[in-house]
């Protein structure tokens, strides 16, 4: 189920600092399907992305990419629910709802981290989304999100 077109680039006027490929001074994440239910995003952190000690990455950084990656792909689910294309016809748009990290152990900052994007549940009005944050080989956050269905205009 691999798709050579990133989600975040099949949706439309997306501004977000995380994700939006409109934002210039964005993190531009990009999320690919891997399985049924499955997405994975590769990032790469930048120097000034750093927790203070210079070597690892801020948690807020680790919190955004998390959020923007299972939103993300809860906007694409949303779309292959409704049996269209990523990013056609009227606007189908969540929110994060609820965001719950768990963090393990300091990612690096001169490592890619890897995102793992698992659906667990989903119902017309929200969709909880399991993601596990990695890095050189190690679990650094795993979090629960619970990402909600907005209008298409919110
Ligand atoms: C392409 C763009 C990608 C963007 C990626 C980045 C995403 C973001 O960062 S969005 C910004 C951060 N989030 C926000 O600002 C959201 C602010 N909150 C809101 O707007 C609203 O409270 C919102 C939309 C979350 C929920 O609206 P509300 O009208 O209360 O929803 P409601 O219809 O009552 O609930 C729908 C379902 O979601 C659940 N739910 C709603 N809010 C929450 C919550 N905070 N925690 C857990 N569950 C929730 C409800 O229990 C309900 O579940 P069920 O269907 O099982 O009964």
């Amino acid at each position: 189920m691999t798709q050579e077109t990133a989600i975040q680039d099949q949706i439309q006027g997306n501004h977000c600092f995380g994700c939006g490929p409109d934002n210039d001074q964005g993190l531009h994440i990009k999320s690919y399907w891997t399985e049924k239910d499955q997405t994975r995003c590769e990032f790469f952190p930048s120097a000034h992305h750093n927790a203070g000690p210079a070597q690892y990455l801020n948690g807020g950084i680790m919190a955004t990419v998390i959020d923007c990656h299972t939103v993300c792909t809860a906007i694409a689910d949303g779309y292959l629910q409704s049996g269209r294309a990523v990013g056609s016809g009227d606007r189908i748009w969540y929110a994060t709802g609820n965001l719950d990290i768990k963090y393990l152990a300091p990612a690096r900052i001169d490592t890619p981290l890897i995102l793992e994007a698992t659906i667990t549940e989903r119902s017309p009005r929200k969709t909880v989304l399991h993601c596990n944050l990695s890095s050189d080989g190690r679990l650094c956050a795993k979090a629960e999100v619970i990402a909600v269905r907005v209008p298409g205009d919110w």
